[in-house]
């Protein structure tokens, strides 16, 4: 997969693209990341990417040229990305979203800023994705929640495939169940008899079992949401 970011701060990805999980996976050409500051696509003296919004009122808004041009020059060749924009109102991101995200073969994620981008932005733009609903300074924080939640899912990204099974759950949103490791008792507090049984069917129900409590303890609608669905097995239902 490759992703191309479009930002007024591409210092803020230094770190993200480095470190990590998702370091590895650039540094190994699983995936491929590039972030592009819409500065270098400005045509003036002083690289204006902002302006006063028309109609009056705060803050600043991205002007729509610069953008334009970086979209132009960045699918001149190759395959056409699926472009998301990163802002509070877009729609609620989640592991579904991810899911369906990882199978694209080229993602572009232009970054919100100041009050935002000019309306006319978005005739580029296939999904406006917000990650919450609070206000951020910026939408390059939630472009990194996106590409964490998204590059995870790309095989070979995850050494170990078997966290990806673990994933099973949590792609139907159900929450994860209790880790624990070495030792076996500490400060009085013990494992768990089950994990050290070695009886991994035994312990596949009962990780089962927790994750379907603590979901139906901690956000009853999911299993709501999956029973309406169809999406719990039988045996998840008892
Ligand atoms: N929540 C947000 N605030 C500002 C920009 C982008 C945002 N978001 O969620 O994508």
């Amino acid at each position: 997969m490759r992703i191309d970011v479009l930002t007024v701060l591409p210092g803020l990805f230094d770190c993200f693209l480095k470190e990590g999980v998702i370091g590895k996976a650039i540094s190994s050409g699983k995936v491929e990341v590039k972030v592009h500051n819409i500065r270098d696509f400005t045509t003036d003296k002083h690289r204006v990417v902002d302006d006063v919004p028309y109609g009056g009122g705060p803050g600043m808004v991205l002007k729509p040229e610069p953008i334009f041009r970086a979209y132009d020059e960045l699918t001149k060749e190759g395959e056409k990305p699926y472009v998301l924009l990163t802002e509070p109102w877009g729609e609620k991101f989640n592991q579904e979203m991810a899911v369906e995200l990882s199978k694209k073969p080229r993602l572009m994620i232009i970054c919100g800023r100041y009050e935002g981008v000019d309306e006319r932005v978005k005739s580029l733009v296939d999904r406006e994705v917000s990650i919450g609903d609070y206000v951020l300074t910026g939408g390059e924080l939630p472009a990194m929640v996106i590409m964490d939640a998204v590059l995870r899912l790309i095989p070979g990204v995850l050494g170990n495939l078997e966290s990806l099974r673990a994933d099973s759950f949590s792609d139907r949103g159900l929450l994860g169940y209790p880790n624990y490791t070495r030792p076996a008792e500490f400060r009085g507090m013990k494992v768990p008899e089950v994990l050290l049984s070695g009886h991994h069917k035994k312990i596949e129900s009962w990780r089962k079992e927790q994750s379907l409590r603590k979901t139906l303890e901690r956000r009853p609608e999911i299993i709501e949401n999956l029973k309406r669905k169809g999406l719990l097995t039988k045996e998840e239902l008892e």
